[in-house]
């Protein structure tokens, strides 16, 4: 007969949390090194060292583009961001430190995003 009969769902695939968060992680003071592909001519070894490159951008196009299946693949790339910059990058460096920066950032407005 129609609308009286439909159960809603917890949709867990609703993406709109990683909208929410792309916007703050591209505004984000420390987001700098991340926001794009890292240029393989400056750095020469990053392919061979990194199997799985990601940024910023790419996450956005993903997005943008529906490749993303559930929150869990979301988040996972951006760890896989973070994870890729303390590969390749000191702790101490500009670019190290801004990877640890992010990832506290991220884990705290995350858990905010998705449970309340
Ligand atoms: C996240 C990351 N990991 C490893 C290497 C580079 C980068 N970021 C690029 C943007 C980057 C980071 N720093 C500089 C400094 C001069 S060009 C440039 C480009």
């Amino acid at each position: 007969t129609g609308g009286e009969d439909v159960i809603t769902l917890g949709n867990s695939a609703d993406l709109a949390p990683c909208v929410c968060m792309m916007d703050e992680l591209e505004k984000h003071q420390e987001a700098w090194p991340f926001l794009f592909p890292v240029d393989c001519r400056r750095f020469p070894t990053y392919k061979k060292i990194i199997k799985k490159p990601m940024d910023f951008q790419t996450m956005r196009h993903k997005l943008r583009d529906n490749k993303y299946q559930s929150r869990e693949e979301f988040a996972n790339d951006l760890r896989l961001v973070c994870n890729n910059c303390e590969t390749f990058n000191e702790d101490e460096s500009a670019v190290g430190h801004a990877g640890h920066t992010i990832r506290e950032f991220f884990e705290k407005r995350w858990r905010e995003l998705c449970i309340n």
